[in-house]
């Protein structure tokens, strides 16, 4: 069995990392951390990084019949024993350096756009939209990808066909929209709200689009429980709630407004966590956790 030091670090982002397996196929790593408030909390949540991994491969898996994706493994001899369950054997591709956001809902930084212009990403919406607003028809806010520790920047689709022509920037939003659309469809069955989402795509050598990346993860998507469900106020996020709840409470001692890191994170305020992200997971696909190895 391989070791994972000896594949070569490609890329990292906060909570996640990517490796060379060999020629054809990069590693995905999901970690057990969370970040909230734009900071990586010290203490991390127990399988995390596993449901977040089996979300992914769900979405890849029902979502097949749209769009192709870099998914090839879950379980292989290349995949080291101490990342098993939360790291994905994925092909390699030539990336598309857009990230694919699609929107139903007004919330983050395609509130703050609309209350400045009216619009997002050069796309007008009606008037009197407030946060969490559900807006008339999904929206595609693409964006660029920031530095790390940066917020990325919203960019109109001209922008975007500058980058990857026009064809492929239409492909582009007809997919992410396409998919985004059966993605909320499914989720909603299931008592969630998709409020957005965040895709990246890359090229096969034929020049059609693939999905790569995590996908449709509360760490890439805003996923709201529909039963609590009110515009006009920041809706509860579905798996990190209680972790905002108690790092913004004086019993954290924290001060959201300072630079200092948060404290470490209280065992239950830990086991309510672990306990959402299990439930995002089993109610979206009604698996069973159990049945996803690691
Ligand atoms: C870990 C944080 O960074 C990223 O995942 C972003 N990123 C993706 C790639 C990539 N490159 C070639 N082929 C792929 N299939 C992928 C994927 N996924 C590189 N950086």
């Amino acid at each position: 069995m391989v070791a994972l030091s000896e594949y070569r670090p490609v890329a990292a982002g906060k909570v996640r990392e990517l490796y060379e397996v060999d020629d054809e196929h990069l590693l995905m790593v999901a970690s057990d951390r969370v970040s909230a408030y734009d900071h990586v909390l010290e203490t991390p949540i127990p399988d995390k990084g596993r449901v977040l991994t089996a979300m992914s491969v769900f979405w890849f898996e029902l979502l097949g019949d749209l769009v192709d994706s870099h998914f090839v493994a879950a379980e292989d001899p290349r995949i080291p024993d101490e990342v098993r369950g939360r790291a994905l054997l994925v092909r390699k591709l030539e990336m598309l350096p857009v990230e694919c956001v699609a929107r139903g809902y007004l919330s983050g930084s395609g509130l703050a756009e609309y209350r400045e212009t009216g619009e997002v990403c050069g796309v007008p919406l009606p008037d009197g939209l407030t946060e969490a607003s559900r807006l008339p028809e999904p929206i595609f806010t693409p964006a660029t990808k920031a530095e790390l520790g940066e917020h990325d920047e919203n960019v109109s689709l001209a922008a975007v066909a500058a980058t990857v022509g026009r064809e492929r920037a239409e492909r582009l939003r007809d997919t992410t929209l396409r998919i985004y659309e059966r993605a909320a469809e499914h989720a909603r069955t299931r008592g969630v709200i998709l409020a957005d989402t965040k895709f990246e795509f890359g090229l096969a050598a034929d020049g059609a689009l693939v999905l790569a990346d995590e996908v449709l993860t509360p760490d890439s998507s805003r996923y709201w429980p529909a039963d609590e469900y009110a515009p006009g106020r920041s809706q509860p996020s579905f798996d990190k709630q209680y972790v905002r709840d108690w790092l913004t409470s004086p019993e954290s001692g924290w001060d959201r407004a300072s630079d200092a890191a948060p404290p470490p994170l209280p065992e239950e305020v830990v086991a309510a966590t672990r306990a959402r992200y299990v439930e995002a997971y089993e109610r979206i696909t009604g698996r069973d956790l159990t049945d996803w190895p690691g």
